[in-house]
């Protein structure tokens, strides 16, 4: 997959999948490369990550299939990449049916310490279906004060997400079992190697424990 500068302006790929983040900080970028990640594992045949504001929103209704990853800021804000894209899709001339060919599904990053929890992701996934859209599955809402992050979200999510693709398009997402699974290899493989072994039999408690070696691969 790939990430480009600019969203084509013309006739999109039949079977490719757009993930478009809006970032601050850096965790919806992580979050749409898994995506993306997973998404090629899966067998589709044509992934794009990009920018929100890389992609053009007039050429929204080009598009088949999108996935949205969007943090929060601010007070219940989005990040400043989504802004005038966010501005656009409010705009009144676009009508109940001018989303009509699209699929989509929306992942938000947020905390439920803020009382504006995840408010651009609800606004999100709420304005694209009364265009017109057709979700995939129901929006996923990470949280920081999950003890596994987002993540403790996103991987439910993505396995509902992958499931759901499969079932209604085959062809972009062939193999749902690839998909998923993969979350370990996602930083490369490992650099060192982790050998556990028990201590002899020991009285001190701190020798008793299992003692751990790390060996440079390389
Ligand atoms: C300055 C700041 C303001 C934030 N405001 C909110 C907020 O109003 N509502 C919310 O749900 N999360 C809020 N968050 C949490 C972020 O959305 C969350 O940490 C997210 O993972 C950040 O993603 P990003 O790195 O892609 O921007 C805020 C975080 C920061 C640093």
């Amino acid at each position: 997959w790939s990430h480009l500068p600019m969203a084509p302006s013309s006739s999109p790929l039949p079977g490719r999948l757009v993930i478009l983040y809006s970032s601050q900080t850096g965790n919806a970028i992580d979050a749409a490369e898994r995506v993306g990640r997973e998404a090629e594992h899966g067998g589709c045949p044509a992934v794009e990550v990009l920018s929100t504001d890389s992609f053009n929103p007039s050429c929204l209704p080009d598009e088949r299939f999108m996935i949205f990853i969007v943090s929060t800021m601010g007070q219940g804000d989005p990040p400043d990449s989504m802004k005038d894209f966010w501005k656009y899709l409010l705009r009144n001339h676009l009508g109940v049916r001018w989303l009509k060919g699209l699929h989509y599904a929306v992942f938000g990053l947020g905390d439920s310490s803020y009382r504006e929890c995840n408010f651009p992701a609800i606004k999100l996934d709420q304005r694209i279906f009364d265009l017109g859209a057709k979700r995939i599955t129901e929006r996923g809402l990470g949280d920081d004060q999950h003890s596994l992050g987002y993540e403790g979200e996103l991987d439910p999510w993505l396995l509902s997400l992958w499931k759901s693709l499969n079932r209604t398009n085959p062809s972009l997402l062939p193999r749902v079992s690839d998909a998923s699974h993969r979350k370990l290899n996602i930083l490369g493989d490992a650099k060192v190697e982790v050998i556990y072994y028990s201590a002899p039999q020991a009285t001190d408690i701190s020798d008793s424990v299992c003692h751990l070696l790390q060996t440079p691969r390389y």
